[in-house]
């Protein structure tokens, strides 16, 4: 390296930019469309001309070498030449004079798609640390910047920037677009430039970085950032206010800074490029040494890469990318006015008709080493566009620039300029003071003329800038206080829907507790429903089986007693048949002696029987007196049992009809849908108006807003339902209450009945003990009666020993005759009594049978009226309600179809009631005079 501090070179000499061209081979695109190749052009390179053949004589004649146009440039580039050969051609030469201390530019110019980003970029991902063979020029600079530094003594210190230039717009590509505290970056003149092309100047101005003396404050190499930080354009006049500098220490650092702005940088797919970039980059390596505890920026390599030229039809812009290439196209072509001006040895410069020739200001007809490298498609396709940028490059290639070492400004030097700053300031004021005026060389006035014209124009521009500012600003501050105003009311909106979502919600949440009480009490009611039909069917089985029992016994009892008696009255009748014959054997051996005791067993037995019959007279009316009592009772119990049914039945079955009325009538059936859409129509229409109302000022913000409102909407919509419900469900308390009326009377008559049953068991059970008293009584008779036989048995043997007993035999005969016959009599007497029994046995039986027949009737009757109206889960009204759901709480009123009580219940409970009426009929049949019965128990 050459750039020592201490050696100034002072290298005045003008010289040519560098311009080569880089023509790629046929793309997808070209080849599909079968575009021929129209440019000639090394292979890889050797010439420094390219023609193009213009002509439609794709053969290479006569005509085609006539019309082909031919443009010398001082290096071509064909197909085959590889990134390295273009680096090591046209980048590395430059690069080399970097190191030197000199600034350098290299730019890529073209049409769109023929290969700039590719030649300036290319490939910048490192594989395993190492560039690939499609890199291109900046990491290939970077690259061999460290490979060189790396084996140098002095410190160096590199520093990297990356800018966009897109729509007229500067742009740190370095800085994430979204960091609010990104500044706006500001080209702007130095304020001690007076000319591009004043080196002594343009000296002068190399020390200041971020407007400071770098002298005085060096640059701390670790420090990367510096808001402050505006970078002098090298040795020009220009200098980019808020551009940040960040320090690398090896290439890949800059690699991945490099990266990093291709991130943000803009590309879009266009007809002719799938990735095409849409602005123009300018990637800077500035090089800075420090010496003697100070740093000296030495020089700076720009690498820019121009957006594409292009013909916005033939690239299928529109829109945005209509802009953007109206935007490229009008800065190059800014360029190219820059370019012939130059050429043309103008003297007025337009560099301040665009940023992007302001910025390249010193890279053209400066004091910058500079390269153009063009490139082109050799398709026919875009013969027009590449003729267009050969045009340039020729041009370009006149454009001479005054290379400076630019940056190493010593003491001496310093000195020197301000003595000549001085000499120039002192020459001018002798002038002054000679000409009592305003004098001025030529040129000094000249220049003078120009920036105060460039001023004016600056200053005219900051004016309409402020205009506009202070325009905007008033529009904002109208803004901010229409938003504001909007935010307050919204604010209240928002207050009273919060105010609103609270009190549904506590309404809803006592909504959600009512209906869990509402749920757990129907859920019990139909527990109790359940258990009570278990009871009655418990009940029913049992009062069967007690029935059945009592019948059995009764029979049974009935029939044993039967069969005692008559079997008791055969015997009497045999034994006296015996007594008959012995009487008759032993006629002599009766004598008076037993006159007196047969007389007094006559007497005793007329008596016992007597007795026997009067007991047996007075028992059985009394146990038909109890009986009938007891049927009386019984009945009255009926009758005061079956009222209070009924009249519980009754009202049952009204508040019932009621309750189905309601339940078919008003249940659900108010106007709730008309409620709901007015309720929603209202929020809406209130919500929408105040979302119009925002939508005016912030649209992207009320767009989410909107969304939230509808969500609160349905959250509203799902309240009113609850507080529907909820106030159905108030209504439905006052028939709830009705309801429980109607389950105690339930269970009332279920208790009546209950007592009912148990009565009717005491009854049979006491009925059963009297017959069994009054059997208890006959047999006891019916065994005094033997007895007193037995003893009569003894008479005839005494009557054998004696003739007199034999002469009363006779008598005896015809009294024992007589007393046979009232024996008979009153065998039969008593036989008809029995029979009396049997028929009032039978009467009973009957009397049961019908009991249970008819009360087997009636109580379906009765149950089916009570069960088809009573029972609350099988009610076809509730049933219409299939399902009842409640949105919060997942409390489910759900009907569930409760299986009808079993026809077994039914027969059950019919039997039970067919028994009392049985009963009661025989009871009436007891009492009725004209009954059979009683008029037997009258005679
Ligand atoms: N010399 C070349 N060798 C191989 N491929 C190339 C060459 N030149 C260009 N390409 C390829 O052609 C395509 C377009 O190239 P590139 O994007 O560099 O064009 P561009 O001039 O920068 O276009 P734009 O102005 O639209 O950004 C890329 O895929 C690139 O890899």
């Amino acid at each position: 390296m050459s750039a020592d501090p201490q050696k100034i070179e002072d290298d005045t000499d003008e010289m040519n930019i560098m311009v080569a061209v880089r023509c790629r081979g046929r793309n997808k695109r070209e080849i599909k469309s079968k575009s021929s190749v129209i440019v000639s052009v090394p292979d890889v390179m050797g010439s420094n001309e390219i023609s193009i053949n213009t002509s439609d004589d794709i053969v290479s004649g006569l005509t085609a070498q006539l019309n082909s146009k031919t443009y010398t440039v001082d290096k071509v580039f064909g197909p085959s030449a590889n990134q390295r050969l273009i680096f090591e051609e046209i980048a590395e030469p430059l690069f080399n004079d970097f190191l030197r201390g000199y600034n350098c530019t290299v730019l890529v110019y073209g049409m769109t798609s023929t290969g700039k980003t590719y030649t300036m970029t290319g490939d910048e991902k490192l594989y395993k640390g190492d560039l690939s063979d499609s890199a291109g020029i900046i990491p290939r600079v970077l690259f061999k910047l460290f490979e060189t530094i790396e084996f140098q003594s002095d410190n160096y210190v590199i520093k990297c920037s990356f800018i966009e230039l897109y729509n007229e717009e500067l742009k740190d590509l370095l800085i994430d677009s979204n960091n609010t505290k990104l500044k706006k970056l500001r080209i702007f003149d130095s304020n001690l430039s007076k000319s591009s092309n004043n080196n002594n100047i343009s000296r002068q101005n190399s020390h200041f970085i971020s407007g400071m003396d770098l002298r005085k404050n060096p640059i701390n190499p670790i420090n990367n950032s510096n808001d402050n930080t505006a970078i002098q354009n090298g040795n020009a006049s220009i200098y980019i206010q808020n551009l940040e500098e960040f320090h690398i220490k090896n290439a890949r650092e800059g690699i991945q800074l490099l990266q990093k702005g291709l991130k943000y940088r803009q590309v879009a797919s266009t007809k002719m490029n799938d990735v095409s970039s849409r602005s123009h980059t300018i990637f800077t390596i500035n090089l800075y040494k420090e010496h003697k505890g100070e740093i000296f920026k030495i020089s700076k390599m720009n690498l820019v890469d121009l957006a594409g030229s292009e013909n916005i039809s033939r690239s299928g812009a529109q829109n945005q990318r209509a802009k953007e290439a109206g935007s490229i196209n009008q800065s190059l072509l800014t360029l190219g006015r820059v370019i012939n001006s130059i050429a043309d040895k103008n003297i007025h410069i337009p560099f301040r008709e665009s940023k992007l020739t302001r910025l390249l200001q010193d890279s053209l007809g400066g004091n910058t080493k500079t390269a153009l490298i063009a490139t082109i498609s050799p398709a026919k396709l875009n013969a027009e566009e590449t003729c267009s940028t050969l045009e340039y490059a020729t041009k370009a290639k006149s454009i001479k620039n005054k290379p400076q070492l630019g940056s190493i400004i010593m003491k001496d030097v310093r000195l020197k300029d301000l003595n000549n700053e001085l000499a120039k300031i002192k020459r001018d004021l002798t002038s002054t003071k000679q000409k009592d005026g305003v004098y001025m060389t030529q040129n000094h006035y000249k220049d003078l003329t120009n920036d105060l014209e460039s001023y004016k124009t600056e200053i005219q521009e900051c004016d309409r800038i402020v205009k506009s500012l202070e325009l905007q600003n008033a529009l904002l501050l109208k803004d901010k206080k229409a938003s504001n105003e909007v935010n307050k009311l919204q604010e209240l909106n928002l207050n009273e829907m919060t105010n609103t979502l609270s009190n549904i919600q506590t309404t809803l949440e006592i909504q959600h507790k009512k209906e869990q009480i509402l749920v757990e009490e129907l859920a019990h009611s139909r527990e109790k429903s359940l258990k009570m039909k278990t009871v009655i069917k418990e009940y029913s089985e049992k009062e069967e089986r007690i029935q059945s029992n009592m019948k059995s016994i009764f029979n049974d009892e009935l029939i044993k007693l039967k069969e005692l008696l008559i079997e008791n009255l055969n015997g009497i009748a045999k034994e006296n048949l015996i007594v008959q014959t012995n009487v008759k054997d032993n006629i002599k051996l009766i004598k008076d002696d037993v006159i007196s005791i047969v007389t007094e067993s006559q007497e005793l037995s007329k008596k016992l029987f007597l007795e026997f019959s009067q007991q047996i007279i007075k028992e059985t009316p009394l146990i038909l007196e109890m009986f009938s009592s007891d049927v009386k009772k019984n009945q009255e119990l009926n009758e005061t049992y079956f009222a209070n049914l009924f009249e519980n039945l009754e009202s049952i079955k009204q508040q019932y009809s009621k309750l189905n009325e309601y339940f078919s009538n008003d249940f659900f059936k108010s106007n709730h849908v008309t409620i709901v859409n007015d309720h929603v129509n209202t929020t809406k229409a209130i919500i929408e108006k105040s979302v119009s109302d925002i939508f005016k000022q912030f649209q992207q913000n009320m767009e989410a807003f909107a969304e939230q409102n509808e969500k609160l909407i349905l959250e509203n919509l799902k309240t009113v339902s609850s507080d529907l419900i909820q106030n159905e469900m108030n209504s439905f308390k006052e028939h709830k209450s009705e309801w429980d009326i109607s389950f105690k009377k339930i269970n009332h008559c279920d208790y009546l009945n209950n007592s009912y049953h148990d009565q009717m068991h005491t009854y049979l059970r006491n009925m059963k003990g009297k017959l069994q008293s009054s059997d208890e009584i006959i047999k006891k008779h019916m065994n005094q009666i033997k007895s007193n036989v037995d003893s009569l048995n003894s008479t005839p043997k005494l009557l054998n020993t004696d003739r007199a007993i034999g002469d009363n035999y006779n008598q005896i005969i015809s009294k024992r005759d007589k007393l046979h016959d009232h024996l008979q009599i009153s065998l039969n007497s008593t036989q008809n009594s029995l029979l009396v029994f049997d028929e009032i046995c039978k009467s009973i039986q009957f009397a049961f049978a019908n009991y249970s027949k008819t009360n087997l009737q009636e109580s379906a009757l009765l149950k089916g009226r009570l069960f088809a109206d009573i029972d609350p889960l099988n009610d076809t009204n509730l049933n219409k309600q299939e399902s009842l759901t409640f949105d919060k709480g997942d409390a489910k009123l759900t009907k569930e179809n409760n299986e009808d009580m079993s026809s077994k219940d039914e027969n059950k409970l019919n039997n039970q009631n067919v028994t009392l009426i049985g009963l009661k009929r025989s009871h009436m049949d007891l009492n009725d005079s004209d009954s059979p019965l009683k008029s037997r128990r009258i005679e």
